[in-house]
């Protein structure tokens, strides 16, 4: 990986709302946490890697998944039990977590 992560995938059914803007924060673990403000970020499918949009990172907090709340469902564009279900599913045994919010910056679906 370069030493500025410039690639992050998200599950399929996720990039609609990423490409759309209505999906302004992803949380993650410690490995994928790496990410740059302000550093151009490729958005890619994680099961057929298909680039559908660009997005420029805004921030990088942690939080203790306890600690995951309303806002953050809002900022993700889901409730909040799909919310917290989906971050268990995905990080089952882990508490500290990272939100990275970050603003689309360009579509791709058009060439696709
Ligand atoms: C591929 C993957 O891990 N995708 C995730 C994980 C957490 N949040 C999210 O939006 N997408």
């Amino acid at each position: 990986m370069p030493a500025v992560p410039d690639k992050i995938t998200f599950f399929e059914f996720l990039t609609p709302l990423v490409c759309s803007g209505k999906k302004t924060i992803t949380i993650r673990d410690k490995s994928e946490s790496h990410y740059v403000v302000g550093s151009q970020v490729e958005v890619f499918t994680l099961e057929t890697d298909q680039k559908v949009c660009d997005i420029e990172i805004e921030s990088v907090e942690p939080i203790l998944f306890d600690d995951i709340n309303e806002f953050h469902a809002q900022q993700e564009s889901l409730d909040l039990p799909r919310l917290k279900q989906l971050i268990k599913e995905i990080y089952p045994d882990i508490n500290e977590l990272f939100v990275i919010t970050y603003k689309l910056i360009a579509n791709n679906k058009s060439l696709s």
